[in-house]
């Protein structure tokens, strides 16, 4: 194949030795392009994605044949999510993988205070509930029911990087837990919350399935949570994109001085809520872009150290 049979890609370099895992963290969070070859460049690997994320360079990958003409889906565990309603497709796309169990469409936007959408099954089970593996975590996801993106995968492993041992964490939005069970790891405590009953209930599952006993799922709106735990967490996760601002005073009444506040939000310009986050007392907030959303929007995080 020559060069001009080559498509350009958003890519991660990882040193070799650390290919294996670093590709199955990017299948599982649904960010490897599956229809281009990953390619060696000197000690290092480079492996094709399916958007630009932090960190990620462009380089040229050679197509897989057979994936060439499959249509544009986007896998969660063993369900492909698919942009368009075209059954025939469906099957392929199903036929891909023998991972695969259901190929979905979605009928509705993400919408609601549980921030669910409808699907409609288009080949496979009739199902909206699959297993997604992440960094070693297992989680029961139900599409339907209870909000589930694996687009968050590599923030979660980076937040935890970031944590010290012991830490006390709440996550005032925690939907099935991928955050929570993630920051378990190193916390000694995390309280997840969440309105939606059956994102708690799927918490519970998953809280059983990764054998953690450090975490306690909480059936409720996180408004309420400061009159309950007071401030005594050294980590707050706020990921509520659209409507987070609302819940800043709740989550610097939950963090202790010198704690952090990991505030994440739908932004179309820089600098949009530190306004609303210097209106509280902050000893220091850095801005960072976690993925694009649409072409003038991005998923930001601001990390705000608390002050006194
Ligand atoms: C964008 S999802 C994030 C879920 C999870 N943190 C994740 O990363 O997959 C937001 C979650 O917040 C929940 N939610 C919405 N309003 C809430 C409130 N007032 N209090 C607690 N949870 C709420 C929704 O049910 C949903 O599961």
């Amino acid at each position: 194949m020559d060069d001009e049979e080559r498509v350009r890609r958003w890519c991660r370099r990882v040193e070799k030795r650390r290919a294996e895992a670093e590709r199955q963290a990017l299948i599982a969070g649904g960010l490897l392009d599956r229809g281009v070859r990953p390619c060696a460049d000197g000690d290092d690997l480079l492996l094709p994605l399916v958007e630009r994320v932090e960190g990620a360079e462009e380089a040229m990958f050679k197509p897989f044949p057979h994936h060439e003409d499959l249509p544009r889906h986007e896998l969660v565990g063993g369900i492909a999510i698919m942009q368009e309603e075209d059954r025939a497709g469906a099957a392929r796309v199903l036929a891909s993988r023998p991972s695969l169990h259901t190929v979905l469409f979605p009928t509705s936007a993400v919408e609601g205070e549980f921030r669910t959408r409808e699907f409609l099954v288009l080949a496979g089970e009739e199902t909206t509930q699959t297993v997604v593996t992440e960094h070693g975590h297992h989680f029961v996801v139900d599409l339907a029911r209870a909000y589930f993106s694996a687009r968050l995968s590599t923030e979660r492993q980076r937040v935890c990087d970031e944590m010290t041992e012991g830490e006390r964490v709440v996550d005032m939005f925690a939907g099935v837990g991928p955050f929570a069970l993630t920051l378990a790891d190193r916390a000694s405590l995390v309280v997840a919350a969440d309105l939606n009953p059956a994102a708690v209930s799927l918490l519970c599952e998953n809280i059983r399935k990764n054998q953690k006993t450090n975490v306690i799922p909480v059936l409720a709106d996180a408004i309420h949570l400061p009159g309950v735990f007071g401030r005594t967490f050294d980590r707050v996760i706020m990921n509520l994109p659209m409507e987070s601002v609302q819940f800043l005073g709740a989550a610097f009444a939950l963090c202790r001085p010198g704690g952090t506040i990991h505030f994440y939000a739908l932004v179309d310009e820089e600098g949009k809520y530190l306004d609303a986050i210097r209106a509280f007392p902050v000893a220091e907030v850095r801005e960072r872009r976690v993925r694009s959303y649409s072409p003038a929007e991005w998923h930001a995080v601001y990390e705000i150290e608390v002050g006194g």
